[in-house]
């Protein structure tokens, strides 16, 4: 068991899993390149290999089930690829099921043979999926209660996706045998030792497209008084330079306002007021006429694509004093090569800072590349929101439903 606050998690050591049928939630959401739609990046896809190797070697049949993007985005596609990907990394094959929990499905499932590993589709493509929900409600759910017949035990890795009270994250615990997996248990009992609250100064850097999620991590972050200093790229940035009052020019306005990003404003005006120690970029770099040119805040006439080199001068130097240094979520649109510039600044700056740096999010730990990094320094982490959330001491209902899943 592990025990992180208040909660007793158990492991694959309080399972009895072998020759068993296992369902097994990883999370493999990984950035897609918009024009050809393939995977940019495969960091989560390697994350798994200890939990499925363990459970193949106790002579069980294991099925994967995973989630990718969320419908209307371009990241939102089959799991052809990742299956082709697993079974490079986990050197066996992995078969790839197009389908979640129909009949074609169901029977693969039934006839999978011991040691043997597959992988079934999007489980987004599911409806009830995209559902926050209790785990009793999504236990009563179809996809709950076609697929957990089939199976002896469920396990969950996807720490990555267990900030979600979603159907595949949630229900089944409440109806099956659960634990957490090998990675869920690394990354939940090392956040908990590296991240000391007394630690001073703690820098968190925020950007990327996921803006209520960062506005609900960064009210815990200042409710909690766990930062000092929030310096903040992206969707989220923007967001709070509206926040501020401050003009980031009309076309900036029109796609924050097609995101439905501009309902969030008085809440982050709130955060303002609570001297929430928000710092937003002075400039940033935009594309004006096919041409990416730097423009100063309040004088933007661009669509905005990454913060500005005046910017990513004045956060290193906040990442240069900082004890702790907390990263996720890129600073600009780096699925296209003009605008990595922002966050690949400032991963080298925190990399090569004093503090220790936690990085984490599915388009951050993207940009590491092949870097090696000092594990003594460096907490790379495959959660993203779920991250922040965790170290904001919020509660992860993922987590939650697995210590209350017992041991049955
Ligand atoms: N200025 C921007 N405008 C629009 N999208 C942005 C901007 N900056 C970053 N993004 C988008 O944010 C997305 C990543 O955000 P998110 O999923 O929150 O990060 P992570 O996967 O690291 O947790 C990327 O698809 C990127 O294109
Ligand atoms: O990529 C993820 O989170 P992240 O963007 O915070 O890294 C997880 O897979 C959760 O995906 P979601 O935010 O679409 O639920």
């Amino acid at each position: 068991m592990i025990k992180i606050n208040d909660l007793l998690i158990p492991t694959l050591d309080d399972v009895d899993f072998s020759s068993k049928k296992i369902l097994v939630r990883i999370d493999i959401n990984s950035p897609v390149d918009p024009k050809t739609g393939n995977l940019l990046d495969d960091s989560r896809l390697k994350a798994y290999n200890s939990t499925i190797r363990e459970l193949v070697e106790k002579g069980n049949s294991v099925v994967l089930i995973s989630h990718q993007g969320r419908p209307g985005d371009n990241d939102f596609i089959s799991l052809e690829e990742h299956a082709k990907i697993l079974s490079k990394y986990l050197d066996t094959d992995v078969e790839f099921i197009e389908d979640v929990m129909g009949p074609y499905a169901r029977e693969k499932i039934q006839n999978l043979e011991k040691g043997r590993v597959m992988l079934l589709d999007n489980v987004r493509f599911v409806s009830e999926e995209l559902i926050e929900a209790s785990p009793s409600q999504h236990a009563k759910s179809y996809l709950v209660r076609r697929l957990s017949p089939l199976f002896d035990g469920y396990v969950n890795d996807a720490f990555a996706a267990s900030h979600r009270s979603q159907a595949s994250l949630v229900g089944f615990p409440v109806v099956l045998k659960s634990s957490a997996g090998r990675l869920m248990e690394k990354e939940v009992s090392a956040l908990a030792k590296i991240f000391n609250p007394d630690d001073y100064p703690k820098v968190f850097i925020l950007g990327g497209g996921k803006v209520l999620d960062s506005v609900r991590i960064i009210e815990n972050l200042v409710k909690k008084r766990l930062a000092d200093r929030i310096l903040t790229g992206g969707l989220i940035a923007e967001l709070f330079a509206v926040a501020k009052g401050l003009d980031i020019g009309k076309d900036n306005i029109r796609v924050l306002e097609k995101l439905g990003i501009l309902s969030l404003v008085p809440r982050a005006r709130k955060i303002l007021l609570m001297g929430g120690p928000i710092e937003i970029p002075v400039d940033f770099r935009v594309e004006k006429e096919g041409k990416v040119i730097e423009e100063p805040l309040n004088k933007l006439t661009g669509v905005i694509k990454d913060i500005g080199t005046t910017t990513t001068g004045i956060y290193s130097s906040f990442i240069k004093d900082a004890k702790v240094i907390v990263m996720r979520g890129p600073m600009g649109i780096i699925e296209d090569e003009r605008f990595r510039e922002g966050s690949k600044t400032l991963l080298v700056d925190a990399l090569e800072s004093s503090g220790y740096l936690i990085i984490g999010g599915g388009h951050m730990i993207s940009m590491l590349g092949n870097v090696t990094v000092d594990s003594n320094k460096v907490h790379i982490s495959t959660g993203g929101g779920a991250l922040l959330l965790f170290l904001a001491g919020e509660k992860l209902p993922a987590l939650e439903v697995l210590s209350t899943s017992g041991v049955k």
